[in-house]
């Protein structure tokens, strides 16, 4: 059975409450291991240890050599990437093909991409005379924030925690860090990689618990913590901006999203085809840029319902290491059932199922997973549930649209903002929508093709602020204007 400890100035620790809770594998319901929980004690230790670090050897640390010990948690990351693999596959249940493409590469890239944003990116300068004749030149110093609260999703866990903690050592900062309560175990492993590479104590430290009376609690309500970066629902960003006005710190919110993506009948049909199978279906669509809605230029809706549901019928459910594994189970049976709820809601508000629906068919071994099946559903209008709500499953509603006007009406009319994907051949059109749909993100002919120098976040209820390249930078680091008079 595995312990998963909190890591705290260096140090793998109990809580001293000795509570723990379960480490669920959704592949087949069994016990992993538990985790144990840190109660406000650890969460003071921990942010205590991190505000020691910054005035101890890693805040004397210059940036060259700060970036040196970043590049050496990547190349760990990768030394032992079999090791992180295992523990995020059995977290999650994905499959092995994603995990090792996706989730596990760009753990250890999230280390490395930051070095070069941070060894790179000038500040301003500015010269002016002054009344009495002398010169005043002015010029920014970025400082780092401090402690820094991390609060983690479970649907890419290294991967989403990574692209927060990368940024902010490499600003200068210290971390705590709050996993996901469903997925402790890479937050966990990272602690193993600090410590050989010798990470001062203190610069990484990981909570585990739950959100309210618990760790997540806790920590985004301490007065020592400097700044606060979540990536989660929209419900609990909220209640972590209320959180965080207490003491008045900033806060990047990275939060849900009801995708939409819009095929016209001059797209490449085939790229339309392989890219919707993919956003709307991979990682059992628990993917905050996954697309839910579909809207279909009228000429093409049929021919383009029909590939849809062919592809969705191959997406195989199976064990993580099967080769012809396609989707794996959702995270949680909570998950399962809220999502199957939505299922029966769809039913109940009168869709055409065109697939799916339902729980798949599993063998013995495996039924007491949190399998869903994918899903596409026709003949729902704007208003309905699973057309206005969050799903986070493998799932979609397609409609026709006739004019670009219609679509880019029904595209808006969400109170989320994160992500599009537009289909078409005529670019001139492609940029006309990216510049009027209301999101942080528009991809054009592609999903998920992400440029890591380039800003990330939502708009409307997705997100506040921007992360990637300079932009964490505008994040974990305080940027201080120093005037010199000569
Ligand atoms: N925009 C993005 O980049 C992005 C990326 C991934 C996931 N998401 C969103 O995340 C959601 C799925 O993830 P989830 O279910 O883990 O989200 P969640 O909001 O339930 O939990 C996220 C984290 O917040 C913690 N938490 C919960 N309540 C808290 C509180 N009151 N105070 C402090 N911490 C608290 C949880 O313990 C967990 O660690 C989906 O809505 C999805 O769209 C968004
Ligand atoms: O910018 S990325 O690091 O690629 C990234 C991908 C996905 C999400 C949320 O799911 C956040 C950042």
């Amino acid at each position: 059975m595995k312990e998963f400890l909190n890591f705290i100035n260096g140090e793998y620790v109990r809580g001293t409450s000795g509570k723990t809770f379960d480490d669920i594998n959704p592949v087949d319901g069994s016990l992993i291991g538990r985790i144990h929980e840190a109660g406000q004690g650890e969460v003071n230790a921990a942010v205590a240890a991190a505000q020691a670090a910054l005035k101890g050897d890693w805040g004397r640390l210059a940036v060259v050599e700060r970036c040196k010990l970043l590049d050496a948690v990547a190349g760990e990351i990768n030394r032992r990437f079999d090791d992180f693999l295992q523990a995020e596959i059995a977290d999650t249940g994905k499959p092995h093909h994603l995990a090792s493409h996706v989730d596990i590469p760009r753990g250890a890239a999230n280390f490395q991409i930051f070095i070069d944003t941070i060894k790179s990116t000038a500040t301003e300068s500015f010269n002016m005379r002054t009344p009495d004749g002398k010169t005043a030149l002015s010029y920014g110093v970025r400082v780092p924030r401090g402690v820094i609260a991390v609060v983690c999703p479970w649907n890419l866990p290294l991967l989403l925690m990574t692209w927060k903690v990368g940024p902010a050592l490499a600003c200068g900062n210290t971390v705590v860090v709050k996993p996901s309560e469903e997925t402790p175990a890479t937050a966990t492993l990272l602690g193993e990689v600090m410590n050989a590479v010798g990470m001062p104590k203190g610069v990484y430290n990981v909570v585990h618990g739950f959100g309210p009376g618990s760790a997540g609690e806790f920590l985004t309500r301490h007065p020592g913590v400097n700044g606060i970066t979540f990536t989660g629902e929209t419900r609990t960003g909220s209640a972590i901006m209320k959180a965080a006005a207490d003491g008045v710190r900033p806060v990047s919110l990275e939060m849900g999203g009801k995708n939409a993506a819009v095929v016209f009948a001059d797209c490449d049909f085939q790229v339309a085809v392989d890219t919707l199978t993919r956003s709307c279906f991979e990682n059992a669509g628990q993917v905050c840029l996954g697309t839910e809605r579909v809207y279909v230029e009228r000429p093409i809706f049929a021919k383009l319902v029909a590939a849809l549901k062919e592809r969705a019928e191959t997406m195989k459910p199976g064990l993580p290491f099967d080769k012809d594994t396609k989707i794996g189970p959702l995270i949680s049976k909570k998950h399962q059932a809220k999502v199957l709820g939505l299922y029966q809601k769809a039913r109940d508000e009168g869709a055409t199922i065109v697939t799916g629906g339902g729980i798949p068919d599993m063998p013995e071994a495996l039924r007491g997973g949190s399998w869903v099946q994918p899903t596409i559903w026709t003949g729902l209008p704007e208003t309905a549930t699973v057309v206005t709500e969050e799903i986070f499953g493998p799932c979609c509603h397609i409609s026709p649209f006739d004019t670009e006007e219609e679509v880019l009406g029904k595209v808006n009319a969400n109170r989320y903002g994160l992500a599009t994907a537009v289909f078409t051949q005529d670019i001139a059109r492609a940029n006309r929508l990216a510049h009027q749909i209301e999101v942080g993100l528009c991809w054009i002919n592609a999903w998920f093709l992400r440029d890591l120098r380039t800003p990330f976040g939502g708009s409307k209820q997705s997100g506040i602020g921007r992360e990637g390249g300079v932009h964490s930078l505008e994040f974990y680091t305080e940027l201080r204007n120093v005037m010199v008079k000569f």
